[in-house]
């Protein structure tokens, strides 16, 4: 696992967004090869979002080729209603790049069979290639999308109810009113997010920092779902300085100075290849990986 921290939600913003921008530019996708994302909502990756935006208003990235699949989306939700993800995302991403909606994923939760619903969501998955790239955040009780504490950590897409701390957290957006935020969600499952072939989570703020802690520093627990992301092999959680705060200042040291070294192993293979001294061309996979 890669751990980086940044000063502020927007500085964690700049580099995520980069971030992918460079993934799907390295991939280089074409109509037959498209890029597949996964795409989290919630107020932590809109910073994220504005910079993906500006990228491709300036031109250094399309969409074009690129499938995206959403995490999950409130069950009984009109698609159009205000707080639906269905609006959320386009609000905040779709409308203001280039993709074509016919490329866009996202459950329905009002669907009449939710368990085909869910079903079809893992088939359309796999029959698009699987995912490269998944984005998530993650919830003040350790959930990754809407797999609440207890969740299987081979969880696949289902309907899930959510846990009381959710819906209060959740009931923000709906006027401060627990009574209007739904009860049941549909939702990718661990599992499913663990066969990205990268997870990349943003973290920012002090409310989150407790979930954080239990996520790297502890086991891998099924009360903190998003532990299980130390199965993966290519994952990366990008953090504010916030969100440190529960955080050992030893972990927070250590993972400073990996990057440190890791700016510097870079640096080093930079100026050789300028030099033409034939360092590798490849990818610098980190050590922490
Ligand atoms: N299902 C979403 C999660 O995918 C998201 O990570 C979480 C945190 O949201 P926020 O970023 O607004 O704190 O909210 C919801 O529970």
């Amino acid at each position: 696992m890669r751990f980086i921290i940044r000063d502020d939600p927007a500085a964690v913003g700049e580099y995520v967004g980069n971030y992918i921008a460079r993934r799907i530019n390295e991939f280089k996708p074409t109509a037959e090869r498209k890029f597949v994302l996964g795409l989290p909502t919630g107020s932590s990756p809109i910073p994220t979002y504005k910079v993906l935006i500006r990228l491709v208003k300036e031109g250094k990235l399309s969409f074009k080729d690129v499938v995206t699949f959403n995490m999950d989306e409130y069950v009984g939700l009109p698609i159009d209603h205000k707080e639906s993800y269905h609006t959320f995302m386009f609000e905040q991403l779709f409308s203001h790049i280039d993709i074509p909606p016919s490329q866009v994923n996202i459950l329905d939760g009002t669907k009449k069979d939710l368990i085909a619903e869910c079903e079809e969501y893992e088939q359309k998955i796999k029959d698009a290639g699987g995912i490269e790239l998944f984005l998530a955040g993650i919830g003040e009780d350790g959930h990754v999308a809407f797999n609440e504490p207890g969740s299987s950590l081979a969880s696949r897409t289902r309907i899930k109810t959510l846990a009381y701390d959710t819906i209060l957290a959740n009931s923000r957006f709906f006027d401060n009113d627990l009574s209007s935020v739904p009860r049941m969600a549909l939702t990718v499952g661990v599992a499913t997010v663990l066969e990205a072939r990268e997870v990349v989570v943003v973290v920012t703020g002090q409310r989150k920092s407790l979930a954080l802690r239990r996520a790297i520093e502890e086991g891998v627990n099924h009360l903190t779902t998003l532990s299980a992301l130390q199965l993966h092999q290519h994952s990366l959680i990008v953090a504010d300085e916030d969100a440190t705060a529960e955080l050992r200042v030893k972990t927070v040291k250590y993972f400073k100075s990996i990057e440190r070294v890791q700016d510097e192993v870079e640096a080093s293979h930079r100026e050789l290849r300028a030099n033409g001294n034939g360092s590798p061309n490849g990818k610098i996979t980190s050590s922490m990986e």
